[in-house]
């Protein structure tokens, strides 16, 4: 699934660049048109003049002014219609080239998630400059207000309170004022209310979800994103069971395979460097507990049987090791054909409506579990389980989480994920 990241970054910067060039050249078209054009147009004012001399000559004549002569009027009026015409034809010939709202909505977007991806700064790129080169294309307070309104839309709350932040900067020092701060105020606040909401109740707290087995033993819940939901379990494995899983998981320990598209396969990649072995519920008894704490924790199934859940996957990361960004909900992109080439887990699988993950070491140093879209990290914490939904209720895969592994710096990490 992270190849199948990485190959899109690459082809939006190419599409990026292509369309870029592709409106460059319109550009030229459309400036040679319009030479045209205006050159057109001259020989037509030409030809109304020499009309309305011709007019004042004839039906124009003082001595008409009183009397409804329309004849040598209606009679020219043909070159007026020609001269229309002649508007209209190059409007059609060229108002396909013309980029449509569409595009420019696409357009705006494109720049919103180019600044998010590669967290350029606002202030800069409104001024023009893109990675330390000035491209003298500044924005006004408008352009930046179009795209906070962009980014709004489609749910980047935080990135559009940044927007029109630089928009307000920008409309108080506007001479020629694009977008007054009035207008922009509106937005900003509606933004901000949303961005502060989305965030708000982040909190800890401990339950027992109603579930006999935790009445004992609450949940230390800690919530560190409300929407999508993210949230770190504390002490749900102990070190008793760590010990346990390590030492099964030990001598099954392989590298880490991802999904290649080109090959059609699974392959060891550098996408993901960590060793994993893999276990089913029937395989041990401490697969079995992990799964009914997991079923108490979550209320989610962790049947293998029927493919409600995977099979448990201890993954252990050395120095270096890491997973490039990805989404965990998987098959649900895939072609049938692909699907076919999907590994066996992954198919058993199907798309991971929720992620729970056990930490079962501490990291020295690195090792953070990110989620690069949201700027969410989750600290490996021995005992701890990182826990996240995938897709929303109508199954739609949630964007906003994206997440991979930094590399350890130093110490190892161990995970398990079922
Ligand atoms: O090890 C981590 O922090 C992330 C692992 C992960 O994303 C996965 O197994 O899907
Ligand atoms: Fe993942």
């Amino acid at each position: 699934m992270s190849t199948t990241y990485v190959r899109n970054a690459n082809c939006d910067i190419f599409s990026s660049t292509s369309t870029l060039e592709s409106l460059m050249h319109l550009e030229r078209h459309m400036v040679a048109a319009m030479s045209e054009y205006v050159i057109n147009v001259e020989h037509r004012l030409g030809e109304i003049k020499h009309y309305l001399e011709e007019f004042s000559q004839t039906a124009g004549r003082p001595e008409y002014h009183n009397l409804f002569v329309t004849e040598d009027i209606i009679g020219n009026p043909l070159q007026a219609f020609q001269l229309i015409k002649q508007v209209e034809e190059l409007e059609e010939k060229y108002n396909s080239l013309i980029p449509s709202d569409e595009d420019l909505n696409g357009a705006a977007l494109a720049l919103v998630r180019l600044q998010d991806t590669y967290n350029l700064n606002i202030t800069d790129l409104a001024e023009g400059k893109l990675l330390g080169q000035h491209t003298y294309i500044a924005m006004n307070a408008r352009d930046c207000l179009f795209l906070g309104k962009h980014a709004f839309n489609n749910g980047y709350y935080g990135l559009a309170v940044e927007w029109m932040q630089e928009a307000l900067v920008r409309a108080h020092r506007e001479g020629n004022i694009t977008a007054s701060v009035d207008e922009i105020s509106t937005f900003y606040q509606m933004a901000l209310e949303i961005e502060v909401a989305a965030n708000a109740d982040l909190k800890c707290y401990i339950t027992n979800r109603g579930h006999p087995w935790l009445i004992l033993q609450p949940v230390k819940v800690e919530v560190l994103h409300k929407d999508p939901y993210i949230a770190v379990f504390h002490d749900l494995i102990t070190d008793n069971e760590i010990e346990k899983v390590k030492e099964i998981a030990a001598p099954f320990l392989e590298r880490a395979k991802v999904q290649n598209e080109v090959k059609r396969g699974s392959e060891v990649s550098d996408v993901r460097t960590s060793q994993t072995a893999w276990f089913s519920n029937e395989d041990y008894e401490i697969t079995r507990a992990l799964s009914r704490r997991i079923e108490a924790v979550t209320g989610l199934s962790t049947n293998m049987d029927n493919g409600d859940a995977e099979l448990q996957q201890v993954a252990n990361y050395g120095m270096g090791g890491h997973y490039t960004p990805h989404y965990d909900y998987l098959l649900k992109d895939m072609s049938e054909e692909e699907r076919t080439y999907a590994s066996e887990q992954e198919r058993q699988a199907g798309d991971r409506i929720a992620t729970l993950m056990f930490y079962l070491s501490d990291v020295k140093k690195g090792g953070s579990t990110v989620f690069t879209r949201l700027g969410v990290t989750i600290t490996p914490i021995k005992g701890s389980a990182a826990f996240w939904w995938n897709l929303r209720r109508n199954g739609e895969g949630i964007i906003d989480t994206m997440h991979g592994a930094c590399p350890v710096l130093m110490g190892e990490k161990w995970g398990v994920c079922p």
